[in-house]
């Protein structure tokens, strides 16, 4: 699996919080190493450490981003950027050549992405040709990226992991 980060743009405070908050947490889970987040907001960026606190990992929030900034600097790095747009290339057909990649960096927008985007990305990627969501098509992304294998990832330094059973809420804590 290559190392991963996530670029949300167009993000609205007074509306998207709740989303951006579960495009962040999609890409801890599934393996991603952190957000960029290309606004002001740190009602999200605390929800958001709060749960890497609790629950373990060294995932990464960072607000007040400039996307175009933050696009330029990943692949000065090394790095590749794929732009999830309902009208790219269909996933099933680049996820093998990304993947080849070191570094890949995830733009996800929200209601209008600008046109610019299109031209700086390397790969514009479509997760099934059909419109849905930002969090529905990173989470497939990542998981086809990864192979399924970020699904069993340990979080050595939790406070508190769950004892996965079929009835009740098991939880350990440290
Ligand atoms: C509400 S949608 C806006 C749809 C937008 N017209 C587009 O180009 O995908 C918000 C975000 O969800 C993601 N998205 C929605 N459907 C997608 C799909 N089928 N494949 C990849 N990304 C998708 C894109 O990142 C998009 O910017």
């Amino acid at each position: 699996m290559p190392e991963v980060a996530v670029l949300r743009i167009g993000h609205r405070p007074e509306r998207d919080q709740r989303v951006t908050t579960h495009v962040g947490l999609a890409a801890r889970a599934l393996g991603a190493r952190g957000m960029y987040l290309a606004a002001r907001d740190p009602g999200v960026v605390k929800s958001i450490q709060d749960v890497t606190d609790r629950w373990g990992g060294e995932f990464f929030i960072e607000d007040e981003v400039k996307w175009r900034r933050c696009i330029e600097d990943w692949k000065a790095d090394g790095g590749v950027v794929v732009h999830l747009t309902m009208y790219g290339l269909r996933m099933t057909d680049v996820i093998g050549e990304v993947r080849e990649h070191a570094k890949v960096l995830i733009v996800v927008g929200a209601e209008k992405v600008p046109g610019e985007i299109y031209a700086l990305a390397d790969y514009n990627v479509s997760v099934t040709t059909q419109p849905h969501s930002e969090i529905s098509s990173l989470a497939l992304f990542l998981d086809h990226l990864s192979e399924g294998q970020e699904l069993d990832r340990e979080y050595p330094d939790a406070a508190i992991r769950i004892k996965p059973s079929q009835i009740g809420k098991k939880t350990i804590e440290r």
